[in-house]
């Protein structure tokens, strides 16, 4: 759909410079979703997989982030392969609703409830990041906390149009059960990409 090269704004990433990588198509249907316009693939044009590895080689950053959309509704073998080859950190935003493919040094879920992620997916998460949208959702925070592996950075991070409201609740939350972090989406704080 678009790539760009910017700074990693969420997450336990954040602040490094990335390349991104914004794959078309999402069914999951979150209803805050901030990217609404990557929903029907068929919008957005094909690119080849070379074609992108030499757009991310033009910068001096080797990290990629590989977002959408939901990129897990496509088979991402061939191109995390090829950005390995080419030296690069391979990164992935997902809602883990679909099955793991591809070669992933960093993985970051992001669960949602208008389609349940899949066990395997929570099993390989290096970082569990929960919108919180509202104060019920801490609790299904845990829910998801519980199936990951005990080396999974865990983030709570506002809903960006409630953002106002939830913070306080999750500073409180964060002080209370410290295994939780907060990540903040940066990055429009910033105005980048
Ligand atoms: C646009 S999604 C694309 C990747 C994948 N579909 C997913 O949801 O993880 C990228 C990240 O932005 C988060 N996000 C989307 N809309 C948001 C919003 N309005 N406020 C805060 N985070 C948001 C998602 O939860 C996800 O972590
Ligand atoms: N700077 C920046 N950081 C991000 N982290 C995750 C994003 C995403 O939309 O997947 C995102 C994004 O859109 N921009
Ligand atoms: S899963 Fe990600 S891209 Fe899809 S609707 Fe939800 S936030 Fe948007
Ligand atoms: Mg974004």
């Amino acid at each position: 759909m678009e790539q760009f090269y910017t700074i990693q704004g969420e997450g336990y990433n954040t602040g490094r410079a990335a390349y991104f990588l914004r794959l078309g198509g999402c069914d999951v249907g979150c209803v805050w979703c901030d990217v609404k316009e990557s929903w029907d693939a068929d919008q957005h044009p094909r690119v080849a997989i070379a074609d992108m590895v030499a757009a991310v080689t033009e910068h001096p950053g080797r990290n990629v982030v590989i977002t959408g959309g939901e990129p897990l509704m496509h088979d991402l073998t061939a191109l995390t392969g090829a950005l390995k080859e080419a030296g690069c950190q391979t990164w992935i935003e997902t809602s883990g609703a679909y099955p793991l493919t591809g070669q992933w040094d960093w993985i970051c879920v992001s669960p949602k409830k208008f389609k349940a992620p899949l066990p395997q997916v929570l099993q390989h998460a290096d970082e569990l990041k929960i919108i919180v949208f509202n104060k019920s959702d801490f609790a299904w925070a845990e829910e998801h906390a519980a199936q990951v592996g005990p080396q999974t950075r865990l983030y709570l991070q506002p809903e960006w149009s409630k953002a106002t409201a939830m913070m306080p609740l999750i500073v409180d939350y964060v002080k209370e059960h410290p295994q939780w972090q907060v990540s903040l989406q940066t990055h429009k704080f910033l105005d980048i990409p």
